[in-house]
């Protein structure tokens, strides 16, 4: 049996097999089962279409942001109308067949948004240029998946799927368990909150399933690599659960190459619906409407774009001056002082003394930092050199 097939096979077994207390191990192993063969699919294989390899696009700007969506949708019309690079729109499905860069200004930063081929139900398993598409979802900083409004609520489904199905998780967070596998010792369990979907018991099967099948595939995919090799079991490991997670967020753990990213559902084409309709969808979670065609609520969608980019602004200053609130050096959350150096001159960290720094990240203001201390949004640093 092909991976697909037995994928399908476990997909419907979970399906038929109704939730409850006494079905939670079976279903716990199912999940294992399923999430060790999807991260099969992931594996290298020769063709170049099929090994997950993104678009030969640079990285450039201060974020990054991939447009995700059905054919159609108007993710080429978004690019064209957002940024000064014109990408080809029209009405037939695939017009756009590889990956479009433009960039974005807002707030003296530069987003650079990245407009994709359409992707379609089964672009995980490689279906039209799916992996590819994928594969560089997985590098940005923030997707926003397109929808046609006047299409209903399939496509967000079917998408959402497609991404989890290849362990991209949107607007989760990590779960918060510890775990290392160790040589010896057994699997040590803790928690420190009161859990209500996982057991110790289920732990252990879980772990002993991912255990049992790795010896037939040394390499699945490059987040268990280490696993698979310092291991070749898992029947010694410490796991700690900080937080009441699910069987499925502990495999997420165990598997380990999972990415967490944040998702703005954007329906486009909201000039073709009616006002009630427009009404419903704003509504929904992390959702914003738009019209491309009518220029409608394009700024609104800009502000939760740099909301949901949660980039970190941080202002200079020189001794005895005020700080320059108008050129913000922009960096990614969980910036250091070290970062900030690199931004300003390649070798300013190895001239570096110490820095004060004014704002949230300090208990003191200013307060005498090092290289390591990490910045916060509109943090104010003043370097000071040897
Ligand atoms: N009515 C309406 N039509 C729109 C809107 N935005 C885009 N369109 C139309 O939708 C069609 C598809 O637009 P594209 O920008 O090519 O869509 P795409 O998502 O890039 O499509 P692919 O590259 O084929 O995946 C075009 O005919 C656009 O003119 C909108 O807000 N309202
Ligand atoms: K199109
Ligand atoms: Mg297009």
């Amino acid at each position: 049996m092909g991976i697909l097939e037995k994928i399908s096979e476990i997909e419907k077994e979970i399906a038929r097999t109704q939730k409850n207390k006494a079905t939670e191990y079976h279903l716990g192993l199912l999940k294992a089962k399923l999430a060790k063969y999807r991260a099969q699919l992931l594996e290298p294989s020769k063709s170049p279409a099929a090994k997950g390899e993104g678009f030969d696009v640079m990285k450039s700007g201060d974020a990054r942001v991939a447009l995700i969506g059905f054919p159609s949708v108007g993710k080429s019309t978004f690019l064209s109308l957002m940024t000064s690079t014109a990408s080809e729109a029209a009405s037939y499905e695939f017009t756009t067949l590889t990956c479009i860069p433009g960039v974005i200004e807002y707030k003296g930063a530069n987003i650079q948004l990245l407009d994709l081929p359409g992707i379609i139900e089964g672009a995980a398993q490689g279906k039209g240029r799916g992996r590819q598409v994928i594969a560089v979802a997985r590098t940005a900083d923030v997707v926003i998946m397109m929808l046609d409004a006047t299409k209903g609520e399939v496509q967000r489904a079917l998408l959402e799927k497609e991404l989890e199905s290849v362990g991209i998780r949107l607007n989760k967070s990590k779960p918060n368990i510890y775990f290392k596998p160790k040589k010896g010792g057994g699997i040590s369990f803790n928690s420190t909150v009161t859990l209500t979907q996982c057991s110790e018991k289920l732990v252990q099967l879980i772990l002993h399933e991912y255990s049992c099948h790795q010896g037939a595939q040394p390499v699945w995919c490059v987040g268990i690599w280490a696993l698979t090799v310092s291991t070749s079991e898992i029947f010694n490991a410490e796991v700690l659960f900080r937080e009441d997670c699910s069987p499925d967020e502990f495999i997420d753990v165990i598997v380990g190459n999972r990415v967490y990213m944040p998702c703005l559902y954007v329906y486009n084409k909201i000039d073709q619906i009616s006002m009630e309709e427009v009404d419903r969808l704003a509504r929904r979670p992390h959702s914003v409407v738009i019209s491309c065609g009518m220029k409608l609520n394009l700024d609104y969608l800009l502000e939760k774009l740099w909301e949901y980019l949660a980039l970190t602004c941080i202002y200079t200053k020189k001794r005895g001056q005020r700080p320059d609130f108008t050129d913000a050096i922009i960096l990614r959350k969980g910036a250091s002082v070290e970062h900030v150096c690199h931004r300003i001159h390649r070798s300013l960290a190895s001239q570096f003394k110490y820095a004060l720094v004014w704002g949230t990240s300090t208990k003191y203001s200013p307060q005498r930092v090092g290289l390591t201390h990490m910045m916060e949004h509109e943090d104010v640093i003043q370097i000071v050199k040897k």
